[in-house]
């Protein structure tokens, strides 16, 4: 599919990167909301400064799975109908003057190997992938120069291994354009928007497409199946300081999705494809059924309250009690992948359980990749090469990989119904400036810190020590 010839779609003017850290930076890198009020459970998660968005994701998650059960519950505007599989949108008035507009939230990756250094700056320069105390925050940029720079002939490397840049881009249009014509199908025509947090089309350019557009109704939906505060967390941190800072996009009605793992749809896709890549074994009952979840430091959960864990084990629950429905009963595993840095990460991780499972004689397995829906370096390199190599030494001789769920028509049709859901609940995002903010505005302040970060970060980066420190935990 052409992603030029989605109308929707972002248009692919590049920014220069340089442009996006003066604009990350304009609009403060502060932590703001992930709130704790849903029903996600999260507590304490940085510092809360929009009620309106905790209300927004309450709604929008009531949306969800429960509604499904009653459609009468909280849809307002319009109505989603519901017949066996299908929901359909039935525009009332004030929705019919609507121009509707789905966002769609995901990382971004380098297109070319140029970009993996610059891409990974960007990664590393978030303040929710690398969480450092308040009082050391002037250092993220400069440790991030840092650790970009050491990474990136590792990263190199892989992207290498996978014809030399991410798929993300490319898949994520078509998933855009296979969710408009789905929405249009069910009398929803829409525009469907990409916004990239580390790469291009970043997500400040969506949003300035969507002001051009004049879209007067938004459905924020990351591609992200399980919320964690490294991702959509993330995200939406961004989308609300662009909206904050803005007279129109303040008062833009918005409903977030903030996580679909539990959606009906989204379960037996995933229970599809792992069926059909059984019965490509001799003896599908004997499969090991592995998930591979990306990791996530264990301190986000266990300090921040990530929900990510708890959603990715629901998750897989879900997908092997769909399987049980369907009489497969075979064993399964869940572990974590791709850890980064010298911190420790959700257990157990995917490289070990691999040469015990191999160890302990197992010898059929397909693995599953369950924290993102597109193939990536982390499928297409990590699972495909890496881990399949690993568990062929370890002893296991029939492998097998279930594909990421890319533009799988029942997984289209299922975010489709998830947009027409979630719209009736959008409010509002607006919420008062952070005062704290104030401080990166302050050009005085900035410059401080940049000279001192910068200067400790030149030291770091020719200590000997600091140097093999990082070359351990990062090659
Ligand atoms: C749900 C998915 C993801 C979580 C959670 C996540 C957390 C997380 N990631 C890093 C560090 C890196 N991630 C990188 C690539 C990458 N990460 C995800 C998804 C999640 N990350 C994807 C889909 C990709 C691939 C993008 C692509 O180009 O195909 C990378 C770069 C690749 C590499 O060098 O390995 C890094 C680095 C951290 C630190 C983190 C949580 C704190
Ligand atoms: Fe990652």
């Amino acid at each position: 599919m052409d992603a030029a010839s989605c109308s929707g779609v972002l248009s692919r003017a590049k920014l220069p990167v340089s442009n996006l850290h003066k604009f990350n930076q304009t609009l403060g890198s502060y932590i703001v909301s992930v709130s704790c009020q849903s029903s996600e459970g999260l507590n304490n998660v940085n510092r809360v400064s929009s009620q309106a968005l905790a209300y927004t994701v309450r709604e929008s998650y009531l949306c969800g799975p429960v509604q499904r059960r009653n459609p009468a519950g909280i849809c307002a505007a319009g109505v989603a109908t519901y017949g066996e599989n299908a929901v359909e949108y039935e525009s009332h008035a004030q929705a019919a003057e609507d121009k509707v507009g789905v966002l769609l939230l995901n990382l971004g990756g380098p297109d070319t190997l140029h970009d993996v250094q610059p891409f990974l700056f960007n990664l590393f320069a978030d303040p929710d992938i690398i969480r450092l105390p308040r009082l050391f925050r002037f250092l993220q940029w400069p440790l991030a120069k840092l650790i970009s720079v050491v990474r990136a002939p590792k990263s190199k490397e892989g992207y290498a291994a996978i014809g030399g840049g991410s798929p993300l881009r490319k898949i994520t249009d078509e998933q855009a354009q296979a969710l408009k014509t789905a929405l249009e199908a069910k009398n929803l025509p829409v525009n469907v928007y990409v916004g990239m947090r580390y790469w291009y089309p970043f997500t400040e350019e969506a949003v300035q497409q969507i002001k051009r557009d004049r879209i007067t109704r938004l459905v924020v939906l990351p591609l992200y199946p399980q919320f964690s505060i490294s991702t959509t967390g993330s995200s939406i941190r961004v989308l609300q300081n662009i909206f904050r800072e803005d007279a129109y996009l303040s008062r833009l009605p918005v409903s977030i999705i903030r996580s679909w793992y539990q959606r009906e749809g989204y379960i037996n896709s995933m229970a599809d494809l792992i069926q059909k890549e059984l019965g490509k074994f001799q003896k599908p009952e004997e499969v090991m059924i592995f998930f591979s979840a990306h990791g996530v430091p264990v301190s986000y959960v266990e300090k921040a309250g990530d929900p990510y864990r708890d959603q990715m084990e629901e998750c897989i629950y879900l997908i092997m009690q769909r399987l049980k429905d369907r009489g497969i009963n075979n064993d399964h595993t869940l572990a974590y992948q791709s850890r980064v840095g010298p911190v420790k990460w959700l257990k157990p991780y995917t490289d070990e359980v691999l040469v015990e499972l191999g160890q302990k004689g197992v010898k059929s397995l397909l693995a599953i990749p369950v924290s993102f829906v597109s193939e990536h370096i982390e499928t297409l390199e990590e699972i495909d090469m890496e881990y399949k190599e690993l568990a062929l030494e370890s002893g296991i001789e029939n492998w097998g990989r279930v594909p990421a769920l890319n533009c799988t028509p029942s997984f289209i049709t299922d975010l489709a119904d998830a947009v027409i859901e979630a719209l009736p609940s959008a409010l509002a995002m607006s919420a008062p400036k952070n005062i704290s903010q104030e401080d990166d505005h302050n050009p005085v302040r900035y410059a401080i810190k940049m000279f001192f970060g910068s200067i400790l970060a030149f030291v770091l980066f020719f200590s000997p020590r600091m140097i093999n420190a990082f070359r351990n935990q990062l090659f």
